[in-house]
């Protein structure tokens, strides 16, 4: 759905903001966009939404070069881009058909019909005659994603959908994404939100200082970075000299949580020479290495972003 090679922007100011990107894109994959605050994903999504002409490179959306098949691409893709455009003093329902009425495809006897599945899918017909301007944050993204989706899409790219959003607004976002990928569209959607991606995604690609990182499937991803024994305890200092003499490595000790590379051995025979040792075995488990894991392992550095 989406492929570059070597894509690249540079900035007028000089700024190197996205370096040499290689970006595929699966057909029916949800496809977190991740990284922190200025890596480079608002760029590479206005290059891919023909908005901003790469420095150089070459972005292919639909199977066609963007910016030249702008025109032809776009009425397939369904954009929700730093916030919707609405009018405040307009209804919710009177901004879709303001909208709806800007497509010079869509048919006006039928506009009304997909205004109210456009509300309907969204979950936003009971609020439909509210003037816009009384719409929480999360309403509000929620009408920009039914005005994206008032023409069936192919695919649908969403810059930040939940920046901003509460708790409650996130999930609501969130599942609206999972419900629209298992029609089979396409959803291409950035975050700086490790366990976002986690939680929606099937497929990530993580970006830092404007280069790619890694991408592929997320539990791919995942299973990249180490998964460690921990063992929990009160007390950690004999249970890491245990682990040691079981032939460990990289014990870690953290108050009562006691970390180690997973053995080749039995992990039975580690826990019973624990506890033949006398160490208090509260907890004894292997942890499965998370994304944010696999992003420091990867990076180096922690995934720490402001909100
Ligand atoms: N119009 C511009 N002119 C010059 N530099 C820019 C411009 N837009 C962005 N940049 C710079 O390019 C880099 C990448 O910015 P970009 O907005 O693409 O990152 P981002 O990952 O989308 O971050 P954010 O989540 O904060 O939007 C940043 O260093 C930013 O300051």
């Amino acid at each position: 759905m989406i492929a570059t090679r070597a894509l690249t922007k540079r900035y007028r100011g000089g700024q190197l903001a996205v370096d040499g990107l290689d970006l595929a894109v699966p057909a029916g994959s949800v496809f977190g966009f991740l990284g922190p605050n200025g890596s480079g994903k608002t760029t590479t999504i206005r290059m891919l939404m023909g908005l901003i002409e790469p420095t150089s490179g070459t972005a292919r959306v639909l199977g066609r070069p963007m910016p030249r098949a702008t025109a032809a691409v776009l009425p397939h893709v369904g954009a929700l881009i730093e916030g919707p455009a609405l009018y405040g003093f307009l209804s919710g329902r009177d901004n879709l058909l303001r909208y709806d009425s800007a497509d010079p495809a869509a048919d006006p006897r039928t506009r009304r019909t997909r205004v109210a599945s456009a509300l309907d899918r969204v979950g936003l017909t009971a609020a439909a005659g509210k003037k816009a301007k009384a719409y929480s944050l999360g309403m509000k993204q929620r009408l920009g994603l039914a005005a994206a989706l008032l023409q069936p899409r192919k695919l649908l790219v969403l810059d930040e959908p939940t920046n901003g959003l509460d708790p409650q607004g996130m999930r609501e976002i969130r599942a609206l994404v999972r419900e629209l990928a298992s029609d089979g569209t396409t959803v291409f959607l950035s975050s700086h939100l490790l366990d976002e991606i986690e939680q929606v995604c099937t497929h990530a690609a993580v970006m830092a200082q404007g280069r790619l990182i890694t991408q592929g499937p997320v539990a791919e991803l995942a299973a990249g970075a180490r998964s460690r024994l921990v063992v929990t305890t009160p007390d950690p200092g004999d249970a890491a000299r245990v682990l040691k003499e079981q032939g460990l490595s990289d014990v870690v000790v953290a108050e009562d949580r006691v970390s180690a590379d997973p053995p080749d051995r039995e992990l039975a025979e580690v826990n019973a020479a624990l506890v033949t040792a006398g160490v208090r075995v509260r907890g004894f488990g292997i942890e499965r290495a998370s994304l944010e894991d696999a992003f420091v392992a990867l990076t180096g550095e922690g995934f720490d972003v402001a909100g």
